[in-house]
């Protein structure tokens, strides 16, 4: 069994570089990109070379500490202008997972603390310091949600899955692929329907990828057979990860996860969201604020190198889709499992976790 690739590192230290997996290449390269500015940060986000909501704002509080590091700490006022333009343009990169802000924010609340530092070296490298301690935590909270996940998965179960949420679109174990790791690791069988997830393939490149690697069972299948292969009931449970969760618990997710839902109840079968408190967005009370994603139409025309659509056509691509709460057995995160999905569930368990010290 192989272990799950580092998505994400940082060499160095405060005048260092960040190394990323470019996620566009894979399943057939495994190639790095160095990334030695925000700019080739910011351009990596918005092409899904880094990708997956804690993956995103991971490599965004990275990408804050490589464009600070040529403003000196000459004063704060200075320093913290230049923080500000940073911060909104790695925000620019991409509009609905929610972890991108939170990490931006994040970063900027410790830079505030620390903008009346004398030395320049001293906040770089504290904000370096951060960025880990986010990196580093949202490992344990992925294999926090495997703990807490696994105990829903009864051995022999199929489980369908959409998009990658996996150590791939994490810093190490991922979320919804977390619980089936976790499965494997407790010598439970599993086998894992995944859907390839249309127009960018990620089911396909990245989750099979991962399970393959793994030693897990999978199954690739076309979006478009989700619905027989639960009428044939081989599958006993869903699991997706998530992208912004509202305080009631409705759900942003790569787009198709809405049908998934649909499909699930309509054949009895549980459908459970992975995600760590910090996809939470409790500012918004329900998923008719999240901000979609609207992706380029040749991501669908011209995907992966060919022509398939006559020019002319239009297209429609929103990158992400809502699952309302109703359709949602539970949100498996790092605390707990929120069952049933009620905002007063959500809050209770959510806000502690995201309360700012
Ligand atoms: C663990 S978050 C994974 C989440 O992010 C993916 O979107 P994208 O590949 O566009 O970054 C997808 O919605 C996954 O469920």
């Amino acid at each position: 069994m192989k272990s799950p690739l580092e998505t994400i590192r940082w060499q160095g230290e405060a005048s260092g570089t960040l190394t990323l997996i470019d996620q566009t290449l894979l399943p057939l390269e495994i190639k790095e990109l160095d990334c030695h500015d925000v700019e080739s940060v910011w351009e990596a986000i918005k092409q899904l070379r880094v990708r997956g909501a804690p993956a995103i704002g991971i490599a965004a509080a990275y990408g804050l500490v490589l464009g600070l590091q040529d403003v000196a700490m000459k004063d704060s006022a200075e320093f913290m202008a230049r923080l500000d333009e940073l911060h909104a343009f790695l925000a620019s990169s991409r509009p609905t997972a929610v972890n991108l802000f939170w990490a931006l924010d994040r970063m900027r609340r410790r830079a505030t603390q620390l903008a009346s530092q004398p030395s320049g070296k001293v906040i770089h490298l504290a904000l370096l310091e951060e960025a880990r301690a986010i990196h580093d935590e949202d490992r344990q909270l992925c294999r926090a949600i495997g703990k807490h996940g696994s105990p829903l998965i009864a051995a022999g179960s199929g489980i369908l899955t959409h998009c990658n949420a996996g150590g791939l679109a994490t810093a190490e174990y991922g979320t919804a692929l977390s619980i089936m790791f976790t499965c494997q690791d407790e010598g439970k069988p599993i086998h894992v329907f995944v859907d390839e997830t249309r127009p960018l393939l990620q089911g396909a490149r990245l989750t099979a990828f991962e399970l393959v690697q793994r030693g897990i069972r999978a199954t690739l299948i076309c979006d478009s057979m989700a619905a027989q292969v639960m009428r044939e009931g081989k599958v006993q449970a869903v699991i997706v990860g998530a992208d912004r969760i509202t305080a009631n618990g409705d759900t942003a997710n790569k787009i198709g996860t809405y049908s998934v839902a649909t499909l699930a109840k309509a054949h009895g079968i549980p459908f459970y969201v992975a995600a760590p408190t910090t996809t939470f967005d409790l500012t918004l009370e329900t998923g008719e604020g999240i901000p979609i994603e609207q992706r380029s139409g040749t991501e669908i025309t011209h995907g992966f190198g060919r022509q398939t659509a006559p020019a002319g056509v239009e297209v429609y691509n929103p990158a992400f889709d809502v699952t309302p709460a109703e359709l949602i057995t539970g949100i498996v995160t790092e605390r707990g499992v929120i069952s049933p999905v009620t905002r007063d569930n959500v809050v209770a368990l959510v806000a502690p976790a995201l309360a700012t010290p």
